[in-house]
């Protein structure tokens, strides 16, 4: 099943240079698609159109077999496709680790004991338990990026989109997010600058480069699916 098909997508913020002038993509289930590019290429950007906080100045997203166009599609998106943000503070908004984790749930209508069940068993996947009653502000930098994980993960999405998930983890933590990312069954896509991170856990790789997507260096390694440009 073709979970993201997105289509000659042309994107630019207003005032600016285009950022993504013509980037076209598949994503299927099972795979786990890394996607490079300098700095300002527009891999964040990309990952915004894909779940509706952006819209497309023209070109199409289809996700899930539905074209998604108003902010009304892009409902269902969101609740199957969990995007990682690259700044923690972009996501963590509450009180307490617990709190930020049983957010999600809670707003998927999941009861208080359900959410809070869930809350446990994510934490525990991450080896997270001995942050759950902590202040989520005072985290420090890799603490939140991990508990931005379980916050996603807590809504049980079909599809993670992971944008700098090794930022500011240690390596000790960067190898556990490989062990933990493998054993996961969601397609995903993982923008990373690591080159190491993503050669471990890619099944495809490509660049973003000049607004559109193209074959990665590394893709050759790598078992390939289809590559629409
Ligand atoms: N809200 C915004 N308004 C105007 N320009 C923006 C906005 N957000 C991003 N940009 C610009 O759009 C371009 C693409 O940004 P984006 O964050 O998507 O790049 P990126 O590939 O994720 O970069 P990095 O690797 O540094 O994280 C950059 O030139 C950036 O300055």
């Amino acid at each position: 099943m073709c979970l993201f098909d997105l289509r000659d997508v042309h994107f630019a913020y207003a005032g600016r240079a285009p950022v993504l002038a013509g980037a076209s993509f598949q994503l299927h289930e099972g795979e786990r698609l890394a996607i490079n590019g300098h700095n300002g290429a527009g891999k964040s950007t990309l990952l915004r159109l894909m779940v509706g906080l952006l819209r497309p100045t023209a070109g199409a997203i289809i996700a899930f077999d539905a074209p998604r166009q108003k902010e009304a599609d892009f409902h269902e998106v969101r609740r199957r496709a969990g995007l990682v943000f690259q700044d923690p503070d972009d996501q963590l908004f509450c009180p307490t680790v617990a709190e930020d984790v049983a957010f999600g749930p809670l707003n998927l209508g999941q009861s208080r004991d359900e959410a809070m069940a869930q809350v446990d068993s994510v934490l525990s996947l991450l080896d997270l338990m001995y942050l759950r009653d902590r202040i989520t502000h005072k985290l420090s930098g890799g603490e939140k990026r991990l508990v931005t994980l379980a916050a996603v993960l807590a809504m049980s999405p079909a599809v993670l989109l992971l944008d700098e998930p090794t930022n500011a983890l240690d390596e000790e933590n960067e190898a556990r997010l490989v062990e933990i990312l493998q054993s996961l069954p969601q397609a995903m896509v993982i923008v990373s600058h690591d080159p190491h991170f993503r050669r471990k856990l890619a099944t495809r790789s490509l660049v973003l480069r000049g607004g559109v997507l193209g074959a990665a260096p590394e893709a050759a390694a790598q078992c390939t699916h289809a590559v629409t440009r």
